[in-house]
């Protein structure tokens, strides 16, 4: 008798994309005439960024976007920034890390504008993240930026129905259980806090262990709140959750799927395939890779930003720069 057929389906990164490039194509559109200008920063020698530009490249000049790879020595990447920020022909940056790989990394984040921030590593795009706060301005007419890959599994979650339209924005994924496993500041963390924002319970596992991240009994709290959980390991927590979401790096880490629940939906964001084959038997949904999700997303952040730009500019005022105090920028961003 031939074996059963795994009732799994598995879901291309590639068939999420188009949607979403799809509506950015609408909202281009609508840009009366200007096209956003994307300019990378690579400094470092790492292939897998070398990579990522190609491939960001190819789709900003697929769907309509000008993309510019600017290759600079590491010490020359705070003044190729800083002329970026003050270049009008360029709408977003996006700086390939890691560079210096220690807090140096951190002030490049911070040298770029605002404006241009396109993969929302500034402080006021995290403080908002963290803080659930969704727009820049009190009229809600600016929406905040979030990052990319946290982004790109949000997106993924509401094209495979997970989030509930049912619910209010905001609540729309109550009753769910997630478990992530990766907590860098980068992806992981930002991640688990934007998920437990929109109503889920997630449990957060690295190798230092499990917190669990909730907006209370009921939904009682505005943002997230962070619980250790001492003694818990991937063990305890996976078998509660109906979605897993992995981001291991390297080839060694492979998720037990003994631990995992019957149905439930699992999401690869690691460059390497965090699930062995054998997740098919159990899981409902499998996502294997999530990178062309990312790059989707990172041009409807162009996208945005372009367009939160020329908000303010018919607002009266140009030309904000970031490096000003965060209140000073608040005065000049909401007069
Ligand atoms: N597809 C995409 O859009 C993107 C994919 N990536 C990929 O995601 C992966 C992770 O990226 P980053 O978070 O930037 O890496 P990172 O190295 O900064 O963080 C990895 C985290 O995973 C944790 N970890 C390691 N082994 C673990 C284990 N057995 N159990 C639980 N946690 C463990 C580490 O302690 C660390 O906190 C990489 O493979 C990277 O290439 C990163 C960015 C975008
Ligand atoms: N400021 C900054 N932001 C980044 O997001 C950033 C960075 N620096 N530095 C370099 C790393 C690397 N990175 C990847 C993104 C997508 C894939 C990707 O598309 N992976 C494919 C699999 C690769 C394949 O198909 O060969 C996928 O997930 O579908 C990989 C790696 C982003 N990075």
């Amino acid at each position: 008798m031939a074996a059963e057929t795994p009732s799994c389906k598995v879901i291309l990164a590639g068939n999420i994309a188009k949607g979403l490039l799809e509506e950015v194509k609408a909202g281009l559109a609508a840009l009366n005439g200007r096209q956003p200008h994307l300019l990378g920063v690579l400094a470092n020698v790492d292939a897998a960024a070398k990579v990522y530009a190609d491939w960001t490249q190819r789709t900003c000049e697929e769907n309509g976007f000008k993309y510019t790879l600017a290759r600079v020595d590491k010490d020359d990447v705070e003044d190729t920034i800083i002329n970026a920020n003050n270049d009008d022909e360029v709408d977003g940056i996006l700086v390939y890390y890691p560079i210096h790989s220690n807090r140096q990394d951190q002030y490049l984040q911070e040298c770029v504008s605002l404006s241009k921030d396109v993969e929302g590593l500034t402080h006021k795009y995290i403080f908002n993240m963290y803080q659930n706060i969704r727009f820049l301005d009190e009229n809600a007419t600016r929406k905040s930026v979030l990052p990319c890959t946290p982004l790109a599994v949000i997106k993924i979650l509401e094209y495979l129905h997970i989030y509930n339209p049912i619910l209010p924005y905001g609540n729309r994924l109550f009753g769910h259980t997630i478990c992530v496993v990766n907590r860098s500041e980068v992806v992981g963390r930002p991640l688990a806090a934007l998920l437990a924002n929109d109503g889920a319970c997630v449990y957060s596992v690295d190798v230092t262990g499990v917190q669990k991240f909730t907006r209370g009994e009921g939904l009682r709290k505005r943002k997230h709140e962070v619980e250790e959980m001492p003694n818990w390991s991937i063990k305890e927590a996976a078998p509660l959750c109906d979605v897993v979401i992995t981001g291991v790096p390297g080839d060694k880490y492979k998720f037990d799927t003994a631990l995992l629940r019957e149905g439930a939906v699992c999401i690869n964001f690691s460059s390497e395939k965090n699930f062995p084959p054998e997740v098919k038997q159990k899981a409902s949904i499998y996502v294997p890779a999530i990178g062309k999700v990312t790059i989707a997303v990172l041009l409807r952040n162009l996208l945005r930003i372009t367009q939160n730009r020329q908000l303010q500019e018919t607002a009266g005022t140009q030309n904000e720069h970031d490096a000003l105090p965060n209140a000073k920028v608040e005065k000049i961003l909401d007069p």
